[in-house]
């Protein structure tokens, strides 16, 4: 018995050591630069919350914002975390040097097994490197064009008027509980329409067709809502489905794959194909078009390209319009700067055409500072594929350099670069119009920046300015008065309404609002 207890603390010592001997030559690695030492550092997605030595917490990315840079003075600080491995890391605030990372895409790639997760019907863009990266982007990028960005516009108007003139019609105001209950069912329809080539209603969808368990829509709304199961389950409970809601998520996972296999089918067999720009249908014919059959994409990686688009381009786009809302609800003043641009540049009862959004400038500033604001995606990995030194300043402006070998993970801390004052005056204000001249570029990074940025932030600004100009052309939003709040002050209020939580995406918790028609 105590030969046993002996051996178990002595093999315990000795895992003890050897991870402080890790933990020492982390912090060497980095030459001790200044920043957050935990056991668990803020990559952490298991450990949310800042808990003094144990957590930086992966939350505290956003709480904090710009402090923990200007608590260890420099526009990049280290972190340094004991398990699951000993391991050091640079967290970026500093434009100029996210902007060297990403134009240096093989010095700095992506740390791919991070991004292993995300490959569900296939192998996609997003979680591929090198040459298999160029060859994704490759066929995907042309469906990204001009015609696609106006199919968005087009058809997401017409989403929001048969919102308008069918769902909400003769209501002169529409109270919702929850803001993210209306930009969700939005932007999924948006991404159904101009990415799957599937056009969805408001109205309620009965139709399945025969040897399917679900509507198109239906199947698309619950992979995309309960897509964690898949992560987290393993795949005999999924199979057995213990809960209705997990046997939901199977079907409606099979129907998905189901309805995109005949997709690729009757596009493929199609005698006539037809002229059509949704993202789909573009990705298929880049396909059909590569000479070189090697290069092709084969069919799950045509699936797995699709649907990445639903992973990355819905929540990002339908959180950001939800905070935008919650914003506008509060700031009224705004809210009517808006409303006078919006109606000078389009007087006239009609709704505007994709060629009148350039004009939209107002539009498209309060969607670009809600996303400066309320980054969808608050940390960007990279990692040093080979020794480096970043450069970086001090608060007083002064220059720092910072080690980074090889195998140091970085990390762009996208409110630390967003809430930074070196480039944004009074950060913390909702200010629109400072989108509207001069801008520092290189200092706004929702949808990242270089050669591996969003490909979709055409796509979920043209949506988010057709959005924005319908509803506030025709509402005008408020928070919704409930009796329990009465007597709150506005800061006691905007809080209440931008409490976040962070699921991949930053979102608000609870925002009720009400649209009352102009
Ligand atoms: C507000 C909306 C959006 C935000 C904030 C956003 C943000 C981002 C970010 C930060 C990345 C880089 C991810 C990384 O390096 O790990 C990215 C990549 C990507 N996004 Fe978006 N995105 C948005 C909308 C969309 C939409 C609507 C689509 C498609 C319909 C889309 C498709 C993609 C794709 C395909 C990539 C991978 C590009 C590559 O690796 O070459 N995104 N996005």
């Amino acid at each position: 018995m105590y030969t046993l207890l002996a051996f178990a603390l002595a093999a315990t010592a000795l895992w003890i050591l050897k991870l402080y001997a890790g933990w020492r030559a982390a912090v060497s690695s980095i030459q001790n630069y200044p920043g957050l030492r935990y056991v668990f550092g803020p990559e952490s997605f298991m450990m949310q919350w800042r808990i003094p030595y144990l957590s930086a917490g992966n939350f505290s990315l956003w709480l904090k914002k710009h402090q923990d840079f200007v608590h260890f003075d420099s526009d990049i600080i280290s972190s340094v975390r004991w398990l699951p491995d000993p391991s050091s890391m640079l967290l970026l605030a500093d434009a100029d040097a996210i902007k060297e990372v990403t134009s240096a895409r093989t010095r700095f790639p992506k740390p791919l097994h991070q991004y292993k997760i995300l490959t569900f019907y296939g192998s996609n863009i997003v979680v591929t490197e090198g040459d298999e990266w160029k060859r994704h982007r490759k066929i995907s990028a042309p469906s990204f064009s001009e015609r696609n960005n106006r199919l968005v516009w087009d058809e997401t108007m017409l989403i929001v008027q048969e919102l308008a003139e069918e769902l909400w019609k003769g209501r002169r105001e529409v109270a919702v509980d929850n803001i993210v209950d209306l930009t969700v069912p939005m932007a999924l329809f948006v991404i159904g329409v101009a990415g799957f080539g599937k056009r969805m209603s408001w109205k309620e969808d009965l139709a399945v067709p025969p040897g399917y368990v679900m509507p198109f829509k239906d199947a698309l709304h619950i992979v995309s809502n309960d897509l964690w199961m898949k992560i987290v389950l393993p795949a005999w409970l999924l199979n057995l489905g213990p809960t209705k809601r997990v046997r939901n998520f199977r079907d409606a996972y099979t129907d998905l794959e189901r309805y995109m296999t005949v997709m690729i089918q009757q596009r493929k067999t199609a005698e006539k194909k037809q002229e059509r720009y949704d993202l789909f249908s573009s990705l298929l014919d880049a396909n059909e078009d590569e000479g070189d059959g090697q290069s092709r994409l084969s069919d799950s990686e045509l699936m797995g390209n699709i649907f990445i688009y639903l992973i990355a381009g819905h929540e990002t786009t339908a959180h950001t319009l939800a905070f935008t809302f919650i914003m506008l609800a509060l700031y009224q003043d705004e809210q009517e700067i808006l409303y006078q641009h919006i109606k000078s540049v389009v007087p006239e009862d009609r709704i505007p055409g994709y060629e009148e959004m350039g004009k939209l400038t107002y539009s498209m500033a309060v969607f670009l500072e809600t996303l400066r604001m309320f980054p969808p995606v608050n940390a960007i990995p990279k990692h040093a594929a080979e020794d480096s030194v970043l450069v970086t300043q001090n608060m007083a402006g002064e220059k720092l350099t910072v080690p980074c070998p090889k195998g140091t993970a970085l990390l762009f801390h996208t409110p630390g670069l967003h809430y930074n004052p070196r480039y944004w005056e009074d950060p913390h204000a909702f200010k629109p119009a400072r989108f509207l001249g001069e801008w520092p570029r290189d200092a706004f990074l929702p949808f990242s920046s270089g050669a591996r940025s969003c490909l979709g932030r055409r796509f979920s600004e043209t949506e988010g300015v057709a959005i924005l100009t319908y509803m506030m052309k025709q509402y005008r939003v408020e928070v919704r008065d409930e009796p329990q709040h009465a007597g709150e002050t506005f800061e006691q209020r905007k809080a209440r309404l931008l409490r976040c939580k962070s699921a991949i995406t930053l979102y608000p918790v609870k925002a009720p609002l009400v649209f009352k028609r102009r």
